[in-house]
Parts: C-alpha cells; structure tokens; sequence
C-alpha cells in the first residue's frame, strides 16, 4: 500500500480522501527539514503547502518518493529540477485558491480605499477620530492588474463589478483574453502612470522580480495604493517603504513578503501599510477544495498511474491511463530494444503512432520509448526525467501521427537515426493489450519482447536453426519461444528466441561463431 506524508497544514479531506483510495496516510506538521529528512525515505507521496520547503537535500532522503502534491499553486518551495532529475512527479492544485485569493486582494483593496485597520484599531483604542480617516471610493477609479491569469482574471471581474477601470499588463494576455476579461491592455509604463490601484497576480520569476522596483515606483501616480498578493519578491520592500514614508504612495497591503515568515520588516508599522501572514488561500472553502484535489491527484497517480496538474511530466488523465497502459508498456520495450540495439551517439529518434494510437495522447507514450531507451544507458531514468535526460544527452525528439491504419490496426515505430543511418523497429497491440514487436530493422517478425531473449542475424541457409538448437540445448539453454524473420529466401534472417535465462558469455561467443551469424546479442525486458 503506498504510502503519503502530509507535512503541512490540511484540512483533514486530504487524509480522509487519501484513507479511502487506499494509499496509507502520515500528518506530521511542523517539522524541521532535519526531522523530514529523517522520516521521508519511507514515504511514496509527499502532499504539502507552501511551508515545506522541499529541498535537494530532503529529495536526496526521499528515496521511494514517486509524487509531490502541492495543496495551493505557488511551487516555488519545490526544487522541481532536483524532483524531475529523480523522477518525482510535482503536482499542483491550481484553481482550488483562485477565488478565495482573488477575493483577499478585493478586500485588501477596500482595506486601503477606508484605511479599516488603522480605523479598526484607532477605534478600539476609545479614540472615536472620526475625522483623522478620510477614504476613497474604489468606483471610477483605475486598477492596474499585473498578470491576468487565473486570479487576476478573478480580480478583474471583481473589479468591474465595482465599477472600476481595469488596465492589465501581461505579456502572455492575448488582445481576445482581454476583450473576454473586459480589461484594457496596456504596457507596464502605462498601467504605472495610469493606476489608482495597483495589484500583482504573477508568479516569482527572473522576469517578475522587482517589477515593481524603485525605478517604476516612481513612474506611479502620486497617491497610488499598492496590493500584493501573489509572491514577495514582486516588489522592492525598501523602494515601497521609502514610496510610503514619502507620501508619494498612498498606501500598501502585502499578504506576501520576501522573507516568510516575516516575522519583523520596516515597513511594520509605517501608516497606511497594511499587512496578513500569506492568507490568501486561507478560507475554508479554498482549503477543502485544495486538499481534495492534492489528494484525488497524488492517489489517482499512486494507484492508477493518472496524472493530472503535474508540472514536469505530462497530463494523463485516471480515465486515460487503462487505454495507455498496453501502449506505454510497448513504447518501453521498443525504447528499450533499439537502446539495446543500437550502438554509438544518437542525433534523432522518431516515435510514429499510426491509427488507432495516433488517437492517443502521445506525449506520455513518448516518455515511454524514451525511458525505455536511455534505460539501457542509466538506472536512473523514468517517464519524468527522460525527456530531459534526452535533451541533455542531446537527442532530438520526433513525434509523427498518421492517423490511418497500415497493416495493423494500431502501431507504434520507433526509429533511431545514428552515425550509420536511420533504423527503426515497429509494434501493435494484439486484443489492444498484448504488446507485440511487428518489425525489426526492415524485418517482419512476430514476438512478445519479454525476459531474456537472444537475436541473431544470420545468412538465411538451411541446417541453421537447427546448429543453434543443438548449441543451446547442449549448454543447458530452454526456448520458451522462437520467432523468424528474413528480408528475402537466402537473404539476411532474424532469429528473436525467448530464453529462460541468460546467455553465458562463452555459449554467446559460441553462437557468433556458428557459420552464416553476422551479429548474436542478448537482450533482457
Ligand atoms: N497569497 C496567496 O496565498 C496566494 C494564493 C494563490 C496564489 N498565489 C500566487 O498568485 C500568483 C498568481 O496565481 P495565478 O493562479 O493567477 O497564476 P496564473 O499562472 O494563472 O497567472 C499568472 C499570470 O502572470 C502572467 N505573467 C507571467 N509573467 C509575467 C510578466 N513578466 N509580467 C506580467 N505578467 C506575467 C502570466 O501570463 C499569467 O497570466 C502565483 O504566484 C501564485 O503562487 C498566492
Ligand atoms: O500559491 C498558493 O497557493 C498560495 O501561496 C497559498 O499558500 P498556502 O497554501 O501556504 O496558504
């Protein structure tokens, strides 16, 4: 039974979901990464939110982890190259927060719009300074949104609803997203200068940090009240002290700080600065729909082999997954005939679905031939770091689907292109379940690639079949089966046998040497 570690907070759908899968369940909240590193060798799936951070060094411990579930969208806790180079799928939840989060960024808006924390605590405090708190309207006003995905796009409905003007900044906005979004698009030197309100809904990246740097604070307009809550890091924390304490910004609401937990900062206590600990997501709702879909995700793939929100390898749904287990198990073993097969550097291989296949989602059967392949070459590969263990040893990737039926009804070829030229090998599905190898170098031939197998290519001459019967039997060899294929009579023939187990290396040496064997190789699946 697999086994998940929650190390973060969830609401307890996850573990009850988790239960009812089947998959084993751990809570163990609030521990050092020293204390995570201690346990997590024994876990399967890790479901987290944004407080673990999961480093190289507890991935390096996590030696039988197979997924990482984020309960939220922010993956930046993830080391996900260290995950993808160890095969560890990463999962995230992305639209269970999106309203929830979208809604915390409206109320930190009216929050500055009324000065209400200030208020709240003036008043609290007996001071009754009914004319110290004067507010703006938010109708009328500009909304500068930057990154209209998901939330901001949540933000802008909002937004309209209050009759506000939305200019969104995003390159990624196509000019009809944003005519659906009934936002304006404009560049970022625009929104600046144009913006009442200004609010960031992207993720932290080289290009998004410190957008709102001291630079473009300056380009605001005078009195601008600024939101953030999206990631720390969008903006320069000191800049917008300084664009506070100048009067020159009007006022800032951060849910997200550089460092978390900001537990100190100087922009504490700075009037019209209004600050929550990374609530964003943090309502009821959010967090059921959050914890149910990590744990419907992580267990749909623990269990059945369905990946869904992943972000390193690709999508496969739980109702996908039957129909491409035969295929992906063929991909495997054609990846791993030509691995076995083929000798020297690799420029290009090319995966070909032809009928029924090419019907399929490819990107998880070319996975498969991929690590299939370079198994041959590295333990240490699986369908999640193929790829980009391919794209390191510099392999170019062919994909191709002919959606008309050859001679079989369904077919996969997997084609190498070396040094010596290209060469390629073929299978179907018999019954659409039972992998079969079709083709070989240009050779029809019939066999199920399974256990330990030994090939030969041979001149086609009478007598041979029988030389390497006696030669097998002699050294204590069992056939399971036999396949035959040759390009022409008297041409070149290829033998596949299913054997019980492995050629030692003199029997080997000893069927090289039979008269008309050009090449004998074990092969193992
Ligand atoms: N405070 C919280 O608790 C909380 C909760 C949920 C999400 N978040 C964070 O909110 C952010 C947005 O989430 P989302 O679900 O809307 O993500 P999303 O991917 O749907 O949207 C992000 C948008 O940013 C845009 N973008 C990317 N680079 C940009 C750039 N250089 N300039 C302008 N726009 C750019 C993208 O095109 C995209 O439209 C994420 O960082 C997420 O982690 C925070
Ligand atoms: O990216 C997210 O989903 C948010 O930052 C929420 O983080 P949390 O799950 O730690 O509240």
């Amino acid at each position: 039974m697999p086994k998940v570690l929650i190390s973060d907070k969830m609401d307890p759908k996850a573990a009850q979901i988790f239960r009812e899968r089947g998959v084993e369940v751990d809570e163990i909240t609030g521990k050092t990464p020293e204390e995570v590193i201690a346990i997590i060798g024994q876990y399967d799936g890790l479901a987290i939110r944004s407080s673990t951070k999961v480093t190289k060094a507890i991935l390096a411990a996590a030696t039988n982890l197979k997924v990482i579930g984020r309960a939220g969208i922010g993956v930046d806790n993830v080391d996900i190259p260290a995950a993808s180079a160890q095969g560890v799928v990463v999962m995230n939840t992305p639209f269970g927060n999106s309203i929830t989060t979208a809604e915390h960024a409206i109320a930190l808006m009216f929050a500055l719009a009324r000065q209400l924390p200030e208020a709240d605590a003036s008043t609290q405090a007996g001071k009754w300074e009914k004319n110290r708190f004067m507010g703006v309207e938010l109708t009328a006003k500009t909304l500068g949104l930057i990154g209209a995905g998901n939330i901001g796009g949540i933000v802008a409905d909002r937004a309209l609803g209050l009759r506000m003007k939305v200019v969104a900044y995003d390159p990624f906005l196509s000019p009809e997203r944003a005519v659906e979004l009934g936002v304006e698009k404009v560049e970022l030197e625009e929104l600046l200068a144009r913006a009442d309100f200004i609010t960031l809904h992207t993720p932290l990246t080289d290009q998004t940090r410190n957008i709102l740097s001291a630079e473009n604070l300056a380009k605001t307009k005078k009195g601008v009240r600024i939101i953030n809550c999206a990631r720390g890091g969008l903006i320069d924390e000191a800049a917008l002290k300084a664009g506070l304490d100048s009067g020159h910004i009007g006022g800032a609401a951060l849910d997200v700080f550089v460092q978390e937990p900001a537990k100190e900062s100087p922009l504490f206590g700075t009037p019209n600065f209004v600050s929550t600990p990374h609530l964003g997501a943090s309502t009821d709702e959010a967090q059921v729909n959050v914890a149910i879909q990590v744990a419907e995700q992580m267990s749909d793939y623990l269990m059945s082999g369905g990946i869904t929100n992943a972000l390193n390898v690709p999508s496969l749904s739980a109702e996908e997954a039957p129909r491409l287990k035969p295929y992906m198990a063929l991909a495997e073993k054609l990846g791993s005939l030509v691995g076995q097969l083929t000798t020297g550097s690799i420029g290009r291989i090319s995966i070909h679905s032809e009928g029924a296949a090419a019907e399929l989602n490819q990107k998880p059967m070319v996975s498969a031939v991929l690590a299939g392949f370079l198994r041959t070459q590295t333990d240490t590969v699986n369908m999640v770091n193929a790829p980009l263990l391919a794209k390191e040893r510099g392999m170019e990737v062919r994909e191709i689907k002919t959606e008309r039926e050859g001679d079989y009804h369904t077919l996969l070829r997997v084609s190498v292109k070396t040094d010596a030229g290209e060469r390629s090998v073929a299978g179907t599905l018999f019954g659409d379940a039972a992998p079969r190898l079709v083709e070989l170098f240009g050779i029809k031939v019939e066999a199920d690639l399974a256990g330990h197998m030994l090939y030969v290519v041979n001149e086609d001459a009478p007598g041979f079949i029988g030389r390497l019967g006696t030669l097998l039997g002699t050294g204590g060899v069992n056939i399971g089966t036999f396949h035959l294929g040759r390009r022409s009579a008297g041409g070149e023939a290829v033998l596949l046998l299913s054997i019980d187990e492995a050629l030692t290396p003199e029997l080997l040496a000893q069927v090289r040497a039979l008269p008309g064997v050009k090449t004998a190789m074990g092969l193992a699946f």
